[in-house]
């Protein structure tokens, strides 16, 4: 086989799109893969020049890339990120139907050579798989952040993400001074709940009551969490007492408007909470533990006192 057959052979068996263009922006080579994924056959476009053959690219990244490969001899690498699918080019006509472009990674170059003016080397790389791996491996390590900070049977957040939204608005507190409550929220009589109804029934009225407390918080900041089994916490950032015992009194009373009927041996005929709460202030300047440890105490309480209600510990 002579050399320019060899290189006409390797031209056309290329899984990339080749294209040059003379001095004067005509196309002087277009290979098989192009013909393939833009649907024009060579003999339609050589000799054409190159925005005749490609209008809508008049005046864009590529047109500027291939004017300073020509006359300034610059190279230019044009990523599918910033310039997305800039030739029309489509894997087959059914994607060409839909308008669905291959995503290129395009390459410019200067080709210099001698006894002639320069020309220009377009090369196009269908990118289309590692675009498309990029977006699930994103999706994937998003699903993941989400699960590793939700609570799965409940959907609010979990233990980890309570931990961290803890630190978070302890250290803002501290730098602002702003007060912090803090409420313990433990669903009353639930094992009888459990043992009458059944474990499944008894993950079911868990996630309605997590779901009709979490409606009740409207700020950004306001976080409820599972904190354990059939215990949530709340954390109310820039909230003193008196309006986090509004608010807290308004959940407890939005769980028993839920009416769901509970176990023949418990006290209530209704599902309902105990609340515990705890305020930090500039002047008590509790620590996590303390709010916490007096949130859980005042929890405590209130089974102690009868359960279906709210008590309020002060730090001193
Ligand atoms: N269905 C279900 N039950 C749970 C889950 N986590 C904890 N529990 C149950 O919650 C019950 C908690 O019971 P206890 O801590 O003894 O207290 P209680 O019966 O709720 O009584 P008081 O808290 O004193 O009002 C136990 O029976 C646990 O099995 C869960 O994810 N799903």
């Amino acid at each position: 086989m002579t050399r320019p057959a060899l290189l006409e052979c390797a031209l056309g068996a290329m899984n990339l799109g080749v294209i040059v263009l003379d001095h004067a922006r005509k196309v002087v080579l277009w290979n098989r893969w192009m013909a393939q994924h833009s649907g024009q056959h060579a003999s339609e476009v050589l000799g054409r020049d190159f925005l005749d053959v490609f209008d809508g690219m008049r005046g864009r990244r590529i047109d500027g890339a291939v004017h300073h490969a020509l006359y300034d001899n610059f190279p230019a690498i044009l990523s599918q990120t910033l310039h997305k699918a800039p030739f029309p080019l489509y894997v087959d006509a059914e994607a060409r139907q839909r308008g669905e472009r291959l995503q290129q990674a395009v390459a410019v170059t200067p080709l210099d050579m001698p006894g002639e003016r320069r020309h220009c080397l377009i090369q196009v790389s269908d990118v289309s798989y590692a675009v498309h791996r990029e977006r699930l491996l994103r999706e994937q390590a998003l699903d993941l952040r989400l699960q590793s900070y939700s609570d799965g049977l409940t959907g609010i957040a979990n233990r980890r993400h309570f931990d961290a939204a803890m630190d978070n608005e302890i250290r803002r507190t501290k730098r602002s001074g702003s007060p912090l409550s803090l409420l313990m929220i433990d669903i009353d009589f639930f094992k009888p709940y459990n043992d009458y109804f059944g474990h499944q029934q008894g993950d079911e009225t868990l996630a309605r009551v997590a779901h009709a407390l979490a409606g009740m918080l409207h700020r950004p900041l306001d976080l409820i969490a599972r904190y354990g089994g059939e215990e949530f916490a709340v954390i109310l950032p820039d909230i003193g007492e008196d309006q986090a015992r509004q608010l807290a009194e308004a959940m407890r009373a939005r769980v028993e408007q839920l009416a769901i009927p509970h176990a023949p041996s418990s006290d209530f005929a209704q599902v309902t909470v105990s609340i515990g709460m705890a305020t930090r202030t500039a002047r008590n300047s509790a620590e996590t533990a303390v709010l916490i440890g007096t949130a859980d105490r005042a929890l405590y309480a209130a089974k102690r006192a009868g359960r279906n209600r709210l008590v309020i510990e002060r730090i001193e």
